[in-house]
């Protein structure tokens, strides 16, 4: 394990309140590979409790309390990470090669993806791992139904636990199962219950390591263009507006004037933008360059050494609230020079 040389992971660990976020972080940080995580807690209110709960070595949680962590108190998060790292420079704390951060249960984690990711000196330390988000089966539905913060949760993830799975009672796991991919189809979705043992795969099989996982392009890519299996086109759910699509063409981007039509529905849409994820086929490149957002982030873009599934050709994932789509993929084509029809895609599916 090497604090001091490499980039430390952190993932971030959300969903909504009582959803079982705690419970599951205790059960990761027992497996040995998750060995040496440090653990931040933000929570909300005077005070904190579940950095009592959580079982790992004391000094290496830091609780973050009296705030959300997505709005009021960013600065602390970038503090709290930089004084783990200078405790165990050190020799206060032990080396740690990972950081989970369980946020409160009505954060948004866009807004602290983009800290970690835009702070020079945070970014020089940390990389930004999975976001795990945990949506439980007693609650998970109504919850999503109710509150737009818990949607946002399950549109941003990287991975979705479906918790208290013990508690099922008839198809209501797979009723979660199902809505859950319709607001985000390339999420890989995870079952857990108190007494299983997670798979440590949660937080360690990063979506972000592309160039090293070119398997896990595939699979969101392949989970997107399946989401019509998924497409409930007569669900008379109340949250019709998160929508996810897919934007192709087979004629190669000039990267620039890509870029620049990135950079301007971003800059006009990014709160609408929920989560975006593609693989590009670029003018004068035979592999492919994926590029991945979170609200108005972009992270790197990423060259991959071969086309994943073997098929070439741009495909963009966007998982999107309140945003035409018929208007997006328009301004895609026209701006990028594109023929028109090329990718005229089907609604993947709706939420
Ligand atoms: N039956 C059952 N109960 C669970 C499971 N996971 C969590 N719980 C219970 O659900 C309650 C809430 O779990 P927590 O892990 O504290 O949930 P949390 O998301 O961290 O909660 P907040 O921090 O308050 O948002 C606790 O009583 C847990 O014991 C599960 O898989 N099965």
């Amino acid at each position: 394990m090497s604090t001091l040389t490499e980039p430390i992971t952190v993932n971030v660990l959300t969903g909504f309140l009582g959803a079982g976020k705690t419970s599951l972080l205790n059960r990761l940080l027992r497996l040995p590979r998750l060995a040496g995580t440090a653990v931040i807690i933000n929570e909300f209110g005077e005070v904190g409790l579940d950095h009592l709960l959580v079982e790992t070595m004391d000094d290496d949680i830091v609780l973050l309390k009296s705030g959300c962590i997505c709005c009021t108190i960013r600065g602390d998060l970038k503090d709290a990470l930089l004084s783990l790292l200078e405790r165990s420079r050190r020799g206060e704390l032990p080396s740690f090669s990972r950081v989970a951060v369980e946020t409160t249960g009505i954060a948004d984690p866009a807004p602290i993806v983009a800290t970690l990711s835009a702070d020079p000196m945070l970014r020089h330390h940390f990389r930004i791992g999975n976001i795990v988000t945990v949506v439980d089966v007693p609650n998970g539905l109504s919850n999503l139904s109710a509150y737009p913060e818990a949607l946002r949760q399950v549109a941003v993830a990287d991975r979705l636990v479906i918790s208290k799975t013990d508690l099922a009672q008839g198809d209501a796991e797979a009723a979660l199962h199902a809505r859950l991919s319709a607001i985000n189809p390339t999420a890989e979705i995870l079952p857990f219950s108190e007494d299983l043992r997670p798979d440590d795969a949660i937080f360690l099989h990063d979506v972000h390591d592309l160039a090293a996982r070119g398997s896990e392009v595939a699979r969101w890519l392949h989970a997107a263009s399946s989401g019509g299996h998924h497409h409930h086109p007569h669900d008379v759910n109340s949250h019709r507006d998160i929508r996810a699509f897919v934007l192709t063409t087979d004629q190669p981007l000039h990267w620039p004037r890509f870029a620049l039509w990135l950079s301007m529905l971003l800059n006009r849409h990014g709160e609408r933008v929920l989560r975006l994820k593609g693989l590009l086929a670029i003018e004068g490149n035979d592999s492919p360059v994926v590029i991945q957002g979170v609200q108005h982030l972009i992270h790197k873009p990423v060259h991959l050494q071969r086309w994943p599934d073997g098929v070439s050709g741009t495909r963009i994932v966007v998982i999107a609230r309140g945003l035409d789509e018929k208007s997006v993929q328009r301004s895609f084509s026209i701006f990028n020079g594109l023929r028109y029809e090329d990718n005229i895609d089907d609604e993947v599916t709706s939420a």
